[in-house]
């Protein structure tokens, strides 16, 4: 059975002192995660105290972003080693913030995928598609070349362990959530494609998120669908009361 992962990312909100109160907030709050894994993403700037403040607890540290490489000469960019070293278990990849305003690549998100398994990490590999491209029903097409090209070169146990977030565009930060059926129908579609990448066992591990204005009202009826293994949440992520809500969709 694949674990329910409901991560946070808090996108460029939030400082030390901040995630410090957060995290004291929540950390006795959580659900068992061998029923549901708990994560926050927190900027890079806050890792140190999101890590530190979540020792001890079930609360599962991830970064929003890594590069490719593990050192060297590439100016404000952080290191996927210097992540590991820290502490930080997930690193979500190629979330569409950064594939828009910071021009990442189907390429450069297999690179930084496959830095994120060298450092021992998991990546939160992340694919969805514009309202214009949904218009003219591109949806599937569109989502199974980013999933193809994020999965390049790796294995099926790599496919086994990573997470992939369906993300609609047009649902983030919107308040326009998919319906379950339009969410669903793309995650079973992206297992479909992972199935034909590897095999139908593979894709049975994967686990599959789906993100876009996700709240503590439309957990339930998302979590509920048969390929929806979690949800990758902005803004509801950002108040621990909202947040325990979304983690504990199954009290
Ligand atoms: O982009 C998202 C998570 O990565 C979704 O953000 P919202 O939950 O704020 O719509």
């Amino acid at each position: 059975m694949r674990k329910p992962i409901i991560a946070g990312n808090w996108k460029m909100n939030m400082n030390p002192d901040e995630t410090r109160a957060f995290v004291a907030a929540v950390k006795n709050e959580l659900p068992d995660p061998s029923k549901v894994e708990s994560v926050i993403a927190a900027p890079a700037v806050d890792l140190t105290a999101l890590v530190d403040a979540a020792k001890d607890s079930v609360l599962v540290p991830a970064a929003q972003n890594a590069n490719d490489h593990e050192s060297g000469a590439y100016t404000g960019e952080t290191s996927p080693k210097v992540l590991a070293d820290l502490g930080v278990k997930y690193v979500i990849v190629g979330h569409s913030e950064r594939r828009g305003y910071y021009h990442e690549t189907n390429e450069d998100v297999n690179k930084k995928a496959k830095a994120v398994f060298a450092n021992g990490m998991k990546p939160i590999i992340c694919v969805g598609e514009s309202l214009d491209q949904r218009e003219a029903g591109e949806t599937e097409d569109l989502v199974a070349t980013q999933v193809e090209a994020a999965l390049n070169g790796l294995s099926a146990d790599q496919a086994k362990e990573l997470v992939i977030a369906y993300e609609p565009i047009w649902a983030i930060g919107t308040g326009k959530t998919a319906t379950s059926e339009q969410a669903e129908e793309v995650c079973r579609h992206i297992r479909e494609t992972v199935a034909k990448l590897y095999d139908q066992t593979t894709a049975d591990a994967t686990r599959i998120q789906y993100g876009g204005s996700m709240k503590p009202n439309n957990v339930k009826e998302l979590m509920a669908q048969p390929d929806i293994d979690g949800g990758l949440v902005g803004g509801a992520s950002l108040q621990p009361d909202s947040f325990l809500q979304l983690v504990h969709y199954q009290d």
